[in-house]
């Protein structure tokens, strides 16, 4: 058979970047045959044949991840009818398949720690992908039960609202309650505009102050804000109480060097392959990630009750980020455990260099590179 060539023209910094990093640079050859993927959002499953009529294509079916289907690469959806209408998501089946390692059930309080521009509740370091998450909740209606918070994901400490808050809240209850949130509406007084303001360019110039909170850009009706004062909302708790009220699922899509994405990678063709040294390959940047990366599963990891479950997923295929990152990890937490991830018995990927993880890629899988490993936290 004749072997497909790479369209892409990689440089040599690059080809070195994945020689470094034992990467096979056959990935990039499979740009043209990797699908896009979409999800269809459950309820339209009725409109199948009218979407495929819009976007002008067939769907196919992914057998092994419920309510996705592939279309060819080249077809565009971003402009079409059931994408302005949210009845379909642009989400890669590989970065599906992380949110459904964490097998997340009715009622779980999942926490996305690094979550934009994805759709599930959350914290995210740059105000502006979250705004775009927040357009996402609202376009896809899915918001009713999500807050989203412009916060450090190392240092991010509030808890879910638990029932155990209400019973605190009764306390408050008892002193007139000022400054309890209300409804949330994308039209906010003056005010507190001129506050949230305030606040940002606190933080722009680092004068931050000790009660400087994070920002919550958005929360549902049903996400147990309403009513509740600014005190009970970031309220802290002790960690022998993170064991019982912590988040059920956590997730931690760190930011990485996206190496693994052949889109992104391709992006380089207009940003400039010269662009990639600052991006992706520069040692200092991928060092100070490794840190990042760590900080976050840390972090999160605090954060989940025991007996909960955190996803750990990067898009970069290096060892450093991924496996590097997983062996430090459980060296230094006891109560930490890799979970197999039961869903994953007929997914197309293969087993990452640790037992129980996996790895996406585009010749294995036909989607995105991904790298995921999956947590339960013990009682120790
Ligand atoms: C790989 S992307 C996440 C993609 C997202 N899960 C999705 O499916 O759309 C990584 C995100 O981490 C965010 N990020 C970077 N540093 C962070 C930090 N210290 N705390 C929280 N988020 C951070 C970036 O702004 C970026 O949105």
């Amino acid at each position: 058979m004749e072997e497909e060539t790479s369209k892409l023209p990689l440089p040599d910094a690059f080809l070195d970047f994945l020689q470094t990093n034992e990467i096979d640079p056959l990935i990039y050859t499979a740009f043209e045959s990797t699908p896009r993927y979409i999800r269809l959002k459950p309820g339209s499953e009725a409109y199948l044949e009218e979407i495929e009529a819009e976007i002008k294509c067939r769907l196919q079916k992914v057998n092994w991840l419920p309510g996705f289907y592939s279309l060819p690469p080249h077809i565009q959806i971003a402009n079409s009818k059931p994408y302005k209408e949210g009845k379909i998501y642009g989400i890669d089946a590989a970065s599906g398949a992380a949110v459904l390692a964490m097998d997340i059930s009715v009622g779980d309080h999942v926490l996305d720690l690094c979550c934009a521009p994805g759709s599930v509740t959350g914290v995210d370091v740059a105000r502006h992908r979250l705004a775009a998450c927040r357009t996402m909740l609202q376009k896809y209606v899915l918001g009713d039960a999500c807050r989203l918070f412009v916060a450090d994901g190392t240092t991010f400490s509030l808890m879910p609202v638990r029932d155990h808050l209400d019973s605190i809240s009764c306390e408050f209850a008892l002193e007139e309650k000022k400054d309890t949130f209300r409804e949330w509406t994308s039209r906010r007084p003056w005010k507190e505009r001129k506050r949230a303001a305030r606040a940002r360019e606190n933080a722009a110039s680092r004068l931050v102050s000790e009660t400087d909170h994070p920002e919550l850009i958005f929360y549902g009706k049903s996400s147990g804000v309403v009513g509740l004062s600014k005190d009970e909302l970031y309220q802290t708790v002790s960690s022998s109480e993170v064991s019982s009220s912590g988040y059920d699922k956590v997730l931690v899509d760190a930011e990485c060097t996206h190496d693994g994405s052949i889109r992104h990678i391709q992006k380089f063709e207009h940003w400039g392959w010269e662009t990639l040294n600052g991006r992706v390959l520069n040692a200092e940047r991928s060092d100070n990630l490794t840190t990042l990366q760590l900080k976050l599963l840390i972090n999160g990891f605090r954060l989940l009750r025991v007996g909960g479950s955190l996803v750990y997923s990067t898009c970069s295929l290096t060892v450093s980020q991924n496996e590097n990152v997983v062996e430090w990890f459980l060296k230094e937490n006891s109560s930490a455990a890799l979970q197999a991830i039961e869903a994953a018995k007929d997914w197309p990927c293969k087993s990452g260099r640790i037992p129980k993880t996996l790895r996406f890629d585009p010749v294995t899988s036909k989607t995105s590179g991904l790298f995921v490993a999956k947590f339960t936290k013990l009682a120790v």
